[in-house]
C-alpha cells in the first residue's frame, strides 16, 4: 500500500507555473528522496501534501484519505520537519517537547516516556542546555524529535541536511536510516549523495514534472550507463589506443594521459576496451569501471 499518492498535481503562483501535472506515489515503509534543483517546487509539493497550500488541480491521498486544503485530518498521520525549524531559545529540549506534547493533546501519562524516547532516537542529551546554545545540527535533530513525538506513520523532512556540516549531515542521515521499515520518510534535497546514502526510492522533479521515479537501485541500472577510466603511461599509448578503438569523440573525454569513456545504451564496453588494450599491447597504469550513480540518473533526467 502507498502512504502517499499524488495524482496530476498542478500549481501556479500568478502566471508562473511551478507544478505542471505531478504524479508519484510513496510506498509505506520506504525512505523516499524527493529531488529537485532550487526552486523546482519541492516545498510547494510538501505544503500541498500537508494541506497548507491549495493546489490548482489534482489530488493527494495520504493513508487512503484525500487531503483537503485547510483541514488537518490527514496530518494526524504525519510528522513534519520544516527546512528551518524555529524554537523558543530560552527553553531546554525537554521543555520544548513538553510544550509540543501539551499542544498536541498527548496523554499526560505518556509524555515523559515519549520525550525520553525521541531524545534518545535523535541523540540529544536530556540536560539543562538551553536551545539557544544548540548548533544547527542539534536544532535540526530537535526538529526531528518534535516531528516524531506523536509517533507519526509518515515523516516529511524538507531539505533537512542542506545547512549542515558533514558531521551534522552524517548524524542526521544515520537517524533517518534508523527509521527504515518503521516510518515512511519523505526527504527532499538537492544533495544527491545524501539521498543516495539513505533513500531506497526517489522522484526527480524538474520543469514542473516528475522526470523519473522509482527504486534507486533499478534507476541506476536502467537509466544510465557505466563509465570507464583508463590512465595511460604516456601519450603514445593514448593515441595508439584511440586509433585502435575508433571511439567517437562524443563518447569520451581526454584529460592529458587519462581517458574517461562513457558506455552507450545497449553496448557493453568493458570487454571491448580490454580487448583493444591487449591488441595494442598497452599495459595501462590503471583501468577503472564506475557503476552509474544517482547523479548520472539526475543529469540524464534534467537534460
Ligand atoms: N507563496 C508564493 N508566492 C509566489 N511564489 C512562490 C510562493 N512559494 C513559492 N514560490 C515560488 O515557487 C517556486 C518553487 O518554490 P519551492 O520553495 O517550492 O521550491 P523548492 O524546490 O523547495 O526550492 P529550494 O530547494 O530552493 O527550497 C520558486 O520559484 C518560488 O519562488
Amino acid at each position: 500500500m502507498n502512504a502517499v499518492t499524488i495524482n496530476h498535481l498542478k500549481k501556479s503562483f500568478g502566471s508562473k507555473s511551478i507544478l505542471n501535472d505531478v504524479s508519484f506515489s510513496v510506498p509505506q515503509g520506504s525512505i523516499f528522496g524527493f529531488v529537485g534543483e532550487n526552486g523546482a517546487g519541492k516545498t510547494t509539493t510538501m505544503k500541498i501534501i500537508l494541506g497548507l497550500l491549495e493546489s490548482d488541480q489534482g489530488e493527494v491521498i495520504v493513508n487512503g484519505q484525500q487531503v483537503r486544503y485547510g483541514r488537518s485530518l490527514t496530518n494526524r498521520f504525519i510528522g513534519y520537519l520544516p527546512d528551518v525549524p524555529a524554537f523558543y531559545p530560552y527553553m531546554t529540549a525537554r521543555q520544548y517537547l513538553q510544550l509540543t506534547a501539551a499542544i498536541s493533546g498527548m496523554a499526560h501519562t505518556q509524555i515523559d516516556r515519549r520525550i525520553s524516547s525521541v531524545l534518545n532516537t535523535v541523540q540529544l542529551k536530556d540536560d539543562l542546555t538551553k536551545i539557544r546554545g544548540y548548533s544547527r545540527g542539534m536544532k535540526q535533530r530537535l526538529g526531528m524529535a518534535v516531528a516524531m513525538l506523536n509517533q507519526p506513520q509518515i515523516l516529511i523532512c524538507d531539505e533537512p541536511t542542506s545547512a549542515l556540516d558533514p558531521l551534522g549531515r552524517k548524524a542526521f542521515l544515520d537517524i533517518l536510516a534508523s527509521l527504515r521499515g518503521q516510518t515512511t520518510v519523505i526527504f527532499s534535497s538537492h544533495i544527491l549523495s545524501d539521498i543516495e546514502r539513505v533513500c531506497d526510492r526517489v522522484a526527480i522533479l524538474h520543469n514542473g514534472h516528475i522526470q523519473v521515479s522509482g527504486k534507486i537501485s533499478t534507476l541506476t541500472q536502467t537509466h544510465s550507463n557505466k563509465t570507464f577510466q583508463i590512465d595511460f603511461v604516456n601519450s603514445t599509448d593514448v593515441n595508439k589506443f584511440l586509433v585502435q578503438t575508433g571511439l567517437s569523440k562524443t563518447t569520451y573525454k581526454q584529460d592529458q594521459l587519462t581517458l574517461t569513456i562513457y558506455e552507450q545504451p545497449g553496448q557493453p564496453l568493458g570487454e571491448l576496451l580490454l580487448a583493444d588494450l591487449s591488441k595494442s599491447r598497452i599495459v595501462p597504469k590503471q583501468f577503472q569501471q564506475f557503476e552509474p550513480s544517482l547523479e548520472d540518473v539526475f543529469l540524464e533526467a534534467i537534460k
